[in-house]
């Protein structure tokens, strides 16, 4: 293991995968697992290349020098309070992920919030540039830091630069609607291979490239190539996915097993145990699968006395008006399904509103009869292949949703619209029919095509693309 010197091969995401937070008794802040998929993806990535990983901590305050935490090489990016204002909670989250998911809550435009952008994305290409040896690969992470492969070019020509975006790309007629968005496009096209997660979305950027930049693409036998004043940027679709492995594994493990049956028992032994597992956010459809569970209730047609339902909802966000009122939201049906139909034994849906460690997560994928998985938009959702990997003997079900990146792959999943809550019903009723050799069958198949296609496999594509690109 090298020291916090530069490498050969850098990371450079938004988040370092380890979040400094506040202790509420004004304690020391400590080091915790950060939020979300990107995380999840990365971190085995990294440990097995033994590169560096530019990111912030989650915090605003002072600089951090690099260090190696945990066996990672970590370059921490300051962020002071009003940048964590304007870059992360304003541009970032307050335009670019609702515009990229469908405006399923209308994107906010401030200038101001764009120039913090700016500013923010700069500072991620020079510590990417310090953090990078002479002609290393640096692989730039997701719509936080679109502007960074142009900005790192500029200053470093001699590296490879690959980009990643984690979310949806989105169709034209919404993209058009951002003020920033030639210098966006022209932000990625600083890299040698932009990927998305699915066809669409290269597609969507090739065509932006040509609209607004009058850039050609080479055919597409060719790869599709955007010409770009002297260079080729190759562009293309990698889906993302899990540690399917590791996860079939433990989830096969004694422990493992002891405790999902712990956990059955604690919600006292139901027939039918369905599990949501989701960062608190807008484009997940958490409230409308537990209204969906609560009309079968209201209908008879599910029996709430053998019902349970546990929803993991990490908090995220949370400074943000949209975020809080959906909290509002979920915690408002929740109350309302357990007001008409818990018992004094307990709640028919239990709601934890905070991070759940892997271990206890990996045990309730196993012990879950029911995956529900609605977004109403969502990149790829690793949440539905990590259950699917987990059932590896074919037991339990899937329910997903349309629109979430991973319904492209498991095809045989129980698939709705998530704006149709009829279909979402019907989708929990066709899960919940166990013994049913059709849902042994899918969730087999799933499991053959996520075993098959894990991260490995993501990160070798992508990789082997970019060092040919
Ligand atoms: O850093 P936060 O603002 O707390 O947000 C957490 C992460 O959320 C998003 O994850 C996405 O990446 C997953 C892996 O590719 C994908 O499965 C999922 O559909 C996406 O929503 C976000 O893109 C990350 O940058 C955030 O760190
Ligand atoms: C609730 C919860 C989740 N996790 C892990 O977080 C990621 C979530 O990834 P996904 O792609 O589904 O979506 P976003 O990136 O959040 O948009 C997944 O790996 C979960 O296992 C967790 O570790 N602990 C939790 O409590």
């Amino acid at each position: 293991m090298q020291g916090a010197g530069p490498r050969d091969f850098v990371v450079v995401a938004n988040r370092l995968p380890i979040d400094l937070v506040e202790q509420p008794d004004n304690g020391p802040a400590r080091w915790q697992r950060s939020p979300g998929g990107l995380v999840t993806a990365l971190e085995p990535v990294l440990r097995s290349v033994d590169g560096s990983w530019v990111g912030w901590t989650g915090t605003a305050g002072a600089a951090l020098d690099p260090f190696v935490e945990d066996g990672l090489t970590l370059h921490p990016v300051q962020l002071d309070e009003h940048e964590v204002a304007e870059y992360y909670e304003g541009f970032a989250n307050s335009t670019i992920w609702p515009l990229y998911h469908d405006a399923v809550v209308a994107p906010t435009f401030r200038r101001e919030w764009w120039h913090a952008y700016q500013q923010v994305n700069r500072r991620f290409a020079e510590a990417a540039s310090l953090a990078a040896a002479p002609g290393a690969t640096v692989w730039v992470h997701d719509y936080q830091l679109q502007l960074v492969p142009q900005m790192l070019r500029e200053l470093r020509p001699d590296v490879r630069i690959g980009f990643f975006l984690h979310i949806p790309f989105p169709p034209p007629e919404l993209f058009l609607q951002l003020p920033w968005r030639r210098a966006t496009i022209e932000g990625l096209l600083g890299a040698d291979l932009v990927g998305f997660h699915l066809p669409g979305g290269a597609e969507n950027f090739r065509y932006l490239a040509r609209r607004l930049l009058g850039l050609p693409s080479t055919h597409r036998a060719e790869g599709g190539l955007i010409e770009f004043g002297t260079r080729r940027v190759r562009v293309g679709a990698y889906p993302i996915s899990v540690d399917a492995v590791r996860l079939r594994d433990s989830s096969a493990e004694a422990s493992t097993v002891l405790r999902a049956e712990q956990i059955r028992a604690e919600l006292g032994d139901p027939e039918v145990f369905l599990l949501g597992v989701d960062r608190l956010d807008y484009t997940k459809g958490i409230e409308l699968r537990i209204e969906a569970l609560r009309e079968l209730f209201q209908e008879g047609v599910l029996d709430p006395d053998k019902t349970v339902m546990v929803q993991l909802a990490t908090p995220s966000r949370e400074r943000l008006a949209a975020y809080a009122s959906l909290r509002d939201v979920v915690e408002r049906v929740v109350g309302r399904i357990n007001g008409e139909f818990g018992r004094l034994r307990g709640p028919v849906v239990h709601y934890l509103h905070r991070p759940v460690a892997r271990d206890e997560l990996v045990a309730m994928y196993t012990g879950a009869d029911v995956m529900l998985v609605t977004p109403l938009r969502d990149g790829m959702n690793l949440v539905a292949k990590e259950y699917v990997a987990c059932h590896g003997d074919g037991t339990g079900a899937l329910v997903l949703s349309e629109f979430a990146g991973a319904a492209a792959e498991l095809r045989r999943a129980l698939l709705v619209n998530p704006h149709d809550l009829e279909a979402v019903k019907n989708a929990i009723l066709s899960a919940v029919r166990f013994g049913d050799p059709g849902l042994t069958r899918r969730m087999r198949s799933m499991h053959d095509q996520v075993m098959t296609h894990d991260i490995d496999r993501w990160t070798r594509s992508f990789l082997d693309d970019l060092r040919t690109a």
